[in-house]
């Protein structure tokens, strides 16, 4: 695989979103990812991130878009590490049951039972084997949501690995859209897509957040899943809350227990409705919908 480079610039809070606005604009028809992330909460401390094959060629469009000396900032770059999300091979780790999932490796393949709807995943370079409370919080949410609704059309923004996707399309005969900010995850999505037999129904795009045309194009969704972390979820709510189609549910994780009342507040605004919170290992997965339904 060739090797990814990260162009960034380092800064505060509203030159970085400034900043993330223009590159975001600019890449946005190459499909090349963009993120702001914050990397000191207590400072403010942003880092605006292009990721490409080309850094020669896009450094030169960064810089012919933020002008030369690029804010007075230092535009740096840095080789993409392969990046090791799970910290151990699965080799060794036991299958989750969560649901009605049965997550395995392909090692375990005979270890599914009758009943199970096995998802495989071998650990690799995306997040999501199922052994984290947010991913095995999200298959539970997941299962007990589509046991009572019957959703046509599903987004899974931070897609990591698949696995979520992949789950809602063993329950359900409907096409979903995954998505992931990491090119890499994206590759490794699409192999897990092919590998549980579930490619025709999704599509797996790298986008971040929103923005990206294949989110245009299928929504408004009636059942999105995002497991990413409480403070992109809280900035994230606004457009959850347009992308969800009236009476749709929208599922959350990444949320520590104490971010709980936080983010529910953020969705509040929006005119979510709480429904039901699942906890595990000091995480919550939420249910919100966009009515209360029942
Ligand atoms: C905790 S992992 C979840 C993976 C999988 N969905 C699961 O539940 O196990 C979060 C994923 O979200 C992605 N991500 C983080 N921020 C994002 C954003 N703003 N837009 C899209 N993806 C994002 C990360 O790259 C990572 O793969």
């Amino acid at each position: 695989m060739t090797t990814q480079t990260r162009l960034f610039v380092t800064a505060g809070k509203i030159e970085a979103e400034r900043i993330f606005t223009m590159l975001e604009r600019e890449f946005e028809d190459d499909g090349l990812p963009v993120s702001n992330a914050e990397i000191d909460e207590d400072r403010e401390i942003f880092e605006v991130s292009v990721y490409t094959f080309e850094p020669d060629e896009i450094e030169t469009r960064i810089r012919d878009v933020l002008g030369s000396d690029t804010f007075g900032l230092e535009l740096k770059r840095e080789q993409v590490p392969d990046i090791d999300w799970v910290a151990h091979s699965l080799e060794g780790l036991k299958p989750v049951r969560a649901g009605r999932f049965f997550v395995h490796g392909s090692h375990d393949r005979d270890k599914r039972r009758i009943n199970d709807l096995g998802i495989e995943i071998d650990a690799g370079q995306a997040f999501g084997t199922g052994h984290h409370g947010t991913t095995s919080g999200c298959l539970d949410m997941i299962s007990q949501v589509i046991r009572r609704e019957h959703p046509r059309n599903a987004l899974d923004l931070g897609t990591g690995s698949a696995v979520l996707a992949i789950g809602i399309a063993k329950l359900a005969p409907i096409r979903i859209l995954a998505t992931d900010i990491d090119p890499v995850a994206v590759a490794v999505a699409q192999e897990n897509v092919v590998k549980n037999g579930v490619a025709a129904r999704i599509q797996t795009e790298t986008a971040t957040g929103f923005h990206h045309p294949a989110m245009r194009a299928a929504a408004p969704f009636d059942l999105i899943v995002a497991n990413i972390l409480a403070r992109p979820l809280m900035q994230l709510a606004p457009e959850m809350r347009k992308h969800l189609a009236w009476g749709g549910s929208l599922i959350l994780s990444g949320i520590l227990e104490t971010q709980r009342e936080k983010v529910l507040a953020a969705y509040r605004v929006q005119g979510l409705f709480h429904m039901k919170t699942l906890r595990r290992e000091g995480w919550v997965t939420l249910h919100l919908k966009a009515k209360a339904a029942y």
